[in-house]
């Protein structure tokens, strides 16, 4: 039976670009929204149209209730996962002294919150499957040396890393990896213009990052290649640090 990989925040951006290039790899692919389900929709007809199969979640990472309803709903029909990307998240960006509390708690509910949410309901399954796994978390450039009117997003990111390495722990004996991945500047809708032309004097290569290397990477970490690889933090900057 084909694995399944959960894809969280995978109707566009660097998610749609890891939820096709799993596909393309040979992994069925549960994909997951907020609300943007055409738009999922659409993904999921690409990855059916490479052979492999896809079904959608949609929910806000933020709404635990949400999340464990949806996820323990799925995998009672379906399974347990193979593999879990938490990729979905979000930035507010504002100077320490002008970033509102909004900014604040939106940021960590959904970057740090979303982690927890995403998870905790899945890991016992996985861990019962009695098979190798691979979590697969999205932090940041950010989260590793900050940045510049991102203390929320610096702070959420930094935290996935150390959950990430305080999981990978736990799940190593159960052969279950657990990695980040640290993408420097990423073409998607997520950045504008403004800031990659602010950024592009501190990256070396003098380039943006693609969405398809992030997804290389994270699909890499996913092989049976990637066996003995586990908390670690894999950066794709650019030679950004
Ligand atoms: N683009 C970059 O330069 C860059 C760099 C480093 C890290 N990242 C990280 O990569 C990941 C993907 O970013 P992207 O550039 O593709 O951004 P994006 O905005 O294009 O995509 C983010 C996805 O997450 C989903 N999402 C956000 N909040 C959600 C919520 N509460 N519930 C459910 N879904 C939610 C969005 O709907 C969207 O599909 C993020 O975690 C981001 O922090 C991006
Ligand atoms: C360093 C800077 C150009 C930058 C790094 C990481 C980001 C991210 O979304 O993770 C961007 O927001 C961007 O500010």
């Amino acid at each position: 039976m084909t694995d399944t990989i959960l894809v969280t925040g995978s109707s566009r951006g660097i998610g749609r670009g890891i939820a096709l290039r799993l596909a393309q790899d040979g992994f069925d692919v549960v994909l997951h929204c907020r609300q943007q389900r055409s738009a999922a929709e659409a993904v999921a007809e690409e990855i059916r149209a490479l052979g492999r199969q896809a079904r959608i979640l949609c929910f806000d990472i933020a709404d635990r209730e949400a999340a464990n309803r949806a996820l323990l709903d799925d995998i009672e029909q379906h399974g347990p996962y193979y593999g879990i990307i938490c990729n979905a998240g979000i930035t507010a960006d504002a100077a320490f002294p002008a970033l509102s509390d909004d900014d604040w708690d939106s940021v960590i509910h959904t970057n740090l919150d979303g982690f927890y949410n995403i998870v905790k309901p899945l890991v016992m399954p996985m861990i019962q499957r009695r098979k190798a796994g691979r979590i697969v978390i999205m932090s940041s450039v950010s989260g590793i040396m900050g940045n510049r009117g991102q203390v929320n997003y610096s702070a959420s990111k930094a935290g996935l890393i150390g959950a990430a390495k305080a999981l990978a722990i736990e799940l190593a004996k159960r052969k279950i990896t657990v990695n980040c991945v640290a993408p420097g500047l990423i073409e998607t809708d997520m950045v504008d213009e403004h800031v990659i032309g602010e950024a592009m004097k501190a990256i070396p290569m003098r380039r943006t990052g693609t969405v398809e290397e992030v997804a290389a990477t994270v699909s890499f970490l996913c092989s049976p290649d990637a066996g003995y690889i586990t908390r670690q933090v894999i950066a794709v900057n650019g030679g950004l640090c």
